[in-house]
């Protein structure tokens, strides 16, 4: 039973997100709420909110390098999740480790654009990304980000996938490219349904369906999704399809009450503790939630809309050279 297996360590490889709703801090309460121990190394300190990026500042490597050094050196890891990595220098360095540690059980989040369209990885790292790739057990890519990797499998420019057969085709020409499971969303695609499908380097494709819930408030999912599919398939001796079944699960019960939460302007963050919660009896009867930014401007009570590029005297990393886009939500 499940309260005898020991506690999985789980270590999270990804850049942050100061409100709490996507990389590092959504992935350390996904392992949380998937009954893992959760640790993070930062590969990128990401100036972001629920409304999209405004500046990035990505480490010296040999600071990377220590980080995973420190991990690796005192805690046994039994799985790890890797999402954004910015560069083709942290992509080197982190493969390296991989190679050094072997960790038993990754799962790779192959993070390339923001929901809010600002680029979290170096468009020339996608080969760098692609040779991470055979060092995972899991891909999980969004279906742009699934686009990117068939184009450069072989697929030709067919941008991302507007059905779900041409995702699970695309999904299919990477698991065999690469020689891994590829784990194919439908989160992007319109429509009700929302299924994705572990689909393995044979061609074999497990579905689990999935109803679209309607709120904006879906930042972070796909982090999220793939720190709990790490966690869960650590606790479920490798077993993936049991830890995608479960951990989609958990996503629609933390999906469905993303609307008590309610933080930010933007795409706010899933509630990643909603059954939890539930359980224990906190917050049931959520109120009016008051998490938007409200300025000490006397008063005036101004919400916190920095309009698009306020930031530039920011000092930032090499992704932070392109104009902002307004969030998609
Ligand atoms: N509105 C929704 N209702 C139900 N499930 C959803 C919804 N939006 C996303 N999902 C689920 O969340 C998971 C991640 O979806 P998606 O591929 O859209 O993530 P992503 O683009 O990588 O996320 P992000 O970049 O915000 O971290 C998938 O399992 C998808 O089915
Ligand atoms: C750090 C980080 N990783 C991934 C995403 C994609 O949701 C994001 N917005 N920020």
């Amino acid at each position: 039973m499940s309260r005898q297996q020991r506690i999985v360590n789980v270590l999270s490889v990804a850049g942050t997100d100061p409100t709490g709703g996507a990389g590092i801090q959504a992935d350390l309460k996904a392992i949380a709420a998937g009954g893992g121990y959760g640790m993070a190394v930062v590969t990128a300190l990401v100036a972001q909110n629920t409304r999209g990026v405004r500046a990035v500042h990505v480490p010296p490597i040999p600071f990377l390098t220590a980080q995973l050094d420190a991990v690796s050196d005192d805690v046994r890891i039994d799985a790890v999740k890797i999402g954004m990595l910015a560069n083709a220098e942290v992509i080197g360095a982190v493969a390296a480790w991989l190679r050094r540690v072997r960790p038993p059980l990754v799962v790779l989040d192959p993070v390339m654009i923001a929901a809010s369209g600002d680029a979290l990885l170096d468009p020339e790292a996608v080969t760098a990304l692609r040779g991470l790739i055979p060092q995972a057990g899991l891909i999980t890519p969004n279906l742009p980000e699934l686009a990117v990797l068939a184009g450069a499998a072989g697929a030709g420019a067919a941008g991302p996938a507007d059905t779900w057969e041409a995702a699970l085709e695309q999904a299919r020409l990477v698991a065999s490219a690469h020689g891994v499971r590829v784990l194919a969303k439908a989160g992007h695609l319109p429509g009700e349904r929302t299924p994705d499908a572990l689909v393995t380097p044979e061609g074999d494709t497990i579905e689990f369906p999935g109803v679209r819930i309607a709120t904006r408030n879906t930042h972070g999912t796909g982090c999220s999704l793939s720190a709990g599919i790490a966690t869960r398939v650590a606790r479920h001796g490798g077993d993936w399809v049991r830890a995608a079944r479960e951990t989609k699960a958990w996503l629609r019960e933390s999906l469905a009450a993303a609307d008590t939460l309610d933080v930010g302007g933007g795409s706010g963050p899933v509630h990643h503790f909603a059954g939890l919660w539930a359980r224990g009896g906190l917050h049931t009867a959520p109120e009016a939630q008051q998490n938007r930014a409200v300025r000490g401007d006397g008063g005036a009570g101004r919400r916190d809309d920095q309009p698009a590029g306020a930031a530039a005297e920011v000092t930032v990393g090499r992704l932070d050279a392109g104009p902002r886009r307004s969030p998609s939500q």
